[in-house]
Order: C-alpha cells, then structure tokens, then sequence
C-alpha cells in the first residue's frame, strides 16, 4: 500500500516533475494538475520511464476550482498537496501583474478553498529565495536564514510573499477555530519552501528542465550555447562587490531540491509544526563566472561570453543559510555544482529539443540495464 497520496499541482514542470519522480520512488502515488502551460505531458512519461510508475494525469488550470473540487472527489485517497503550479518569468511579471496575481495567488486560494472542502490539511508550497529580495540590504544577512527580513523586488516576488501569507492565515485560522470548538487541529500543517536557484537534470540523461519559450536562466542559457544554437552568454554586470565582479547565487541540483520536498512532507506528517519556512540551498554560492568556468569544463572547451549592463532587479548575493532544514528535515545537498553541470551538459547535448524528440537508444538501454 502506498505511504500516501499526494496531489502535485504543476507536476509536469521542471521541479513538479522531478518531485513527483522522488514521491513515486519514495512509496507515494501521485495525482498530478497542470495546465500544460510551460511543460510537457511527456514528462509523464519519462517519469514513468525512470521510475516504472505513472502518476494519475488531469490537464487542468489551477484557477479552475470546480474542476479542482472533481479531482479531489474522483480521489478521496489524496491526503497532502504540493503546490508548483504558478506563472515564473520574473522580467514578464512586471508587465503582465495582474495575470501573475490572478493565476498565483488566485490559483493557491482556488486551492486551498477546494483542499478546506475536502478536509485536506497539509500543504507543501513552492516559493523562492526571491522573497527575500536583497538581503545586502540587511547587515549581516548572507548566507541568508528564515528570519531575514521578506522584500521581493518584483512582482514574482510579490505574488510568492502573498501566497506564503494567504496559506499561513488559512492553516493558523483553521487550527484556531478547531481547537476553540473542541475539534482535532493539529492536523493543519504548512511548509513554505524558499528555493535558491535550481539547476541540472537526471544522470540518466531522459528527464531535465524543458521551457516552452526562450529560457532566461543561466545553465539553460549557458546549455544553449554549449550546443550552438545561441552564440554567446551574456553576463550582466560584472561590477557587483564579489571577488570576480559577477554576481553570487546559491546553485542547488534539482534532485536534492526534490528530496527536500519529500523531507518537508514527511515533517509535516509526522511533526504537524503548522506553518514553518525552510530554505532549500545549498549553503555555497558561486559567481556567474564560476559557472561558465564549471560548464565549459564539462563540455570540454571554453564557452563564448561577453559582459553587458546589470540585470534590472538582480541582487549581488543569494546564498542559503540552510541550517534549519539541515537540522529539521535532516535533509542537505548531496550533489555538487560538478554533478549538476555534468548531468545538465548530458540532458541538453542528447534531447537539444527537450521533450520533442524520444532521447537516444543507448541512454534508454543503459536505464533498463541500470534497472535490471
Ligand atoms: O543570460 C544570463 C542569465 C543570468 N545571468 C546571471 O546569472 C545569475 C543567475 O540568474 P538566473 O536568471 O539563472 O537566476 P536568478 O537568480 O535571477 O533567478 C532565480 O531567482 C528568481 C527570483 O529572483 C526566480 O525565482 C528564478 O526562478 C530563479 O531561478 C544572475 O546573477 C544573473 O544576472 C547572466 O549573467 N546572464
């Protein structure tokens, strides 16, 4: 019998994918919503490939809360969320707010309402390290722990500061309430988990991060020119106060970004410490040019850059402190930048499309010969 059922809101995205992989291999089965809207079904199935599971699949939009309530009542099994489904694009935030606070916020209150009708009570929530916003700003505030003061600087941010607060009230609420009127309460448990800046992709080299559009983060961009298909890098700014000029991000491979949420799940079932907040980083931050130097050396040749102007909105430092989900969760990386750069390189050099074409025969044959 499985542990639980989970339902993964966004769980043919990048992180949703390789979560829901880490529940299935953990004993959970899965129940998956997504739009489709920046990902793949075809994740479903490399998912199924790896792990020889299927989670169940309905394409449905996160602001969609009739169609959230007949999931929930076709699977009365489901017992806790984890919540990825959202718009991300920093840059398009600031043009479009009011889609980001319709479908992020609008989206996790559809939620919630639809989890309060069915009696689901724990929530494992996607936020990000932007809630921070500058922590420069703050003295002594790098590495950054939980109680660095929030300050996103931009509408993204903004949206994941409010959904963090909309889910706290609802749980603080619900725990109020029950307990006032004599009824269990403990039962009502989020995490808020303020990711760094993950990277990398499956060793196996079948399942990685697949943008529908343009990517705009740094591996993605740095992959794109390993494989000819963009010219050069551009690095914004490399007059910031680090010891290369270039800006510092904590880098954290997606695997032991999903084994985080796994660690945040299982604390919540088995701990109920209503709402808490961890970092998931890996303590270490490394500079835009460490990470050329890092991929180039996987790839086997220098990798063409040139400098340009600052990133408007970008910060100089976001480095974890992870300290709490070290101790709590008894989770930290175990994975290097080394594994991330090498495992992203063999992701993008077989599957240059992503998901659009089957990956090479003989990285199939190696998974059903590492599987035997
Ligand atoms: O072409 C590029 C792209 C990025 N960078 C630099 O590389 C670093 C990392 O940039 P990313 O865009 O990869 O990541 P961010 O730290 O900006 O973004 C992360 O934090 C964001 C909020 O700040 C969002 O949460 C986002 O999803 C998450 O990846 C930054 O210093 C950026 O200036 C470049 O020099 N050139």
């Amino acid at each position: 019998m499985a542990v639980g059922t989970v339902l993964v809101t966004g769980g043919t995205g990048y992180i949703g994918s390789f979560t829901t992989l880490a529940l299935l291999d953990n004993g959970y089965d899965v129940v998956i919503v997504d739009n489709l809207y920046n990902s793949s079904k075809v994740a479903i199935d490399r998912i199924e490939l790896i792990s020889g599971k299927r989670p169940a699949f309905y394409e449905i939009d996160i602001t969609n809360e009739a169609a959230l309530d007949g999931v929930l009542d076709k699977h009365p099994e489901i017992d806790s969320v984890i919540h990825f489904a959202a718009l991300k694009a920093v840059g398009e935030s600031g043009l479009i707010p009011l889609e980001y606070y319709r479908v992020n916020v609008g989206g996790s209150i559809a939620l919630l309402r639809s989890m309060q009708k069915h009696s689901i009570s724990n929530i494992v929530f996607s936020s990000s390290a932007t809630v921070y916003g500058d922590a420069t700003r703050v003295p002594n505030m790098i590495p950054i722990p939980e109680h660095c003061p929030i300050g996103p600087t931009n509408t993204y941010g903004q949206t994941k500061v409010m959904i963090e607060t909309v889910i706290t009230e609802y749980l603080e609420a619900e725990r109020r309430n029950n307990k006032k009127a004599g009824k269990p309460y403990e039962q009502f448990n989020g995490a808020l988990l303020r990711y760094f800046n993950p990277c990398g992709a499956h060793p196996s080299g079948v399942m990685g991060e697949d943008p529908q559009g343009v990517p705009f983060n740094l591996l993605p961009l740095l992959g794109k020119v390993a494989t000819g298909e963009r010219a050069k890098l551009t690095v914004f700014g490399d007059d910031y106060a680090s010891k290369d000029g270039t800006a510092i991000r904590d880098y954290i491979h997606v695997l032991d970004l999903a084994s985080g949420h796994l660690a945040a799940l299982n604390y919540l079932r088995e701990h109920k410490p209503g709402v808490r907040a961890w970092n998931l980083g890996s303590g270490r931050g490394s500079t835009v040019f460490e990470m050329i130097k890092a991929f180039s050396k996987v790839v086997g040749r220098d990798l063409p850059y040139e400098v340009a102007e600052r990133r408007q909105g970008d910060v100089l430092d976001l480095t974890a402190n992870p300290a709490r989900a070290n101790e709590e969760l008894k989770w930290k990386t175990q994975l290097t930048l080394e594994d991330a750069c090498a495992d992203l390189w063999r992701w993008v050099e077989n599957n240059p499309t992503g998901y659009r074409q089957d990956p090479p025969a003989e990285l199939l044959e190696a998974l059903k010969a590492k599987k035997a």
